[in-house]
């Protein structure tokens, strides 16, 4: 991979839903190289964020870039190629082996077209051998080598977690988006991922942007934490700063609702 990624820059963000701002001017940097937490109680804005910066959701007010490139406008395919690869909260695997859905993610990359590939002529027959070795290689980094065959309806629920994470990388994102990666999972499944996301922003030098309510595994793993209440943005800064934040105590300690996770 060429370099450190560009900064993500999401810029001054406003989005309302009939009449409610799930999004208020908000704003923060994913500095390249970097794993930036967006972190905040139910309803916050947080998915909404991810669905701005993924083009899914279009904001009324303010914009997202990736170095100079406006991402803004474009649909979620374009702002994909551009090196924007997300995960999503609910396993989305579909039926096959590891390889046939790491192979899903290489498809948006492929430059062969659906006529050519039918007719397996031979330049496409050796892209889709090349991207297969790069899928095995993904497969290797994320632990899921010995899995490439295996049905992903094999798996245990951590594995098809991380066949989610392998696949979003196989689009060879320069920023990866990782919506509540370890939601649901054991604690040993939890360490496991740590761990592969660790490997990954370091082997592929990519950025990483995290939703998570996981507040052990957002100061394990984050190097800067951006936090959301209500749609605003209530605090910004280095794990143990944000801990120590009284507005974001209060946010996540003050309601009476037991939704509101701890994050002492
Ligand atoms: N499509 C939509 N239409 C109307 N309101 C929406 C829509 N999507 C989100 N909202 C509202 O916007 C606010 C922010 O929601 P969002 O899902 O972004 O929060 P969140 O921080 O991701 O919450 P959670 O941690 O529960 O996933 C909430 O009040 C939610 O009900």
């Amino acid at each position: 991979m060429s370099g450190p990624p560009p900064p993500l820059r999401v810029e001054d963000v406003t989005v309302r839903f009939a009449g409610l701002t799930a999004l208020d001017s908000v704003g923060f940097t994913v500095a390249p190289g970097s794993v930036h937490a967006l972190i905040g109680p139910n309803g916050a804005g947080k998915s909404t964020c991810f669905n701005v910066v993924s083009g899914l959701c279009r904001p009324s007010r303010g914009g997202v870039r990736l170095g100079e490139r406006e991402l803004t406008r474009l649909p979620p395919h374009r702002i994909a190629l551009l090196g924007i690869a997300r995960t999503f909260q609910n396993i989305v695997t579909t039926a096959g082996t590891v390889g046939d859905n790491l192979m899903l993610g290489r498809q948006a990359l492929g430059r062969a077209g659906f006529t050519a590939t039918a007719l397996r002529l031979p330049g496409t027959v050796r892209e889709q051998r090349e991207h297969r070795a790069r899928a095995r290689e993904i497969a290797e980094l994320t632990g899921l080598g010995p899995l490439f065959d295996t049905p992903v309806a094999l798996l245990s629920y951590g594995d098809r977690k991380r066949v989610e994470l392998a696949r979003a990388l196989c689009l060879e994102p320069r920023v990866l988006l990782l919506d509540e990666p370890v939601a649901g999972m054991n604690s040993g499944e939890r360490a496991r991922t740590v761990e592969v996301v660790r490997t990954v922003r370091a082997e592929l030098g990519l950025s990483v942007l995290l939703v998570e309510h996981d507040m052990g595994l957002v100061m394990r793993l984050a190097d800067e934490v951006t936090v959301l209440d209500f749609g605003r943005r209530i605090a910004a800064g280095t794990p143990d700063r944000v801990r120590q934040d009284p507005e974001v105590r209060r946010a996540y300690l003050g309601t009476p609702t037991t939704s509101r996770e701890h994050i002492a």
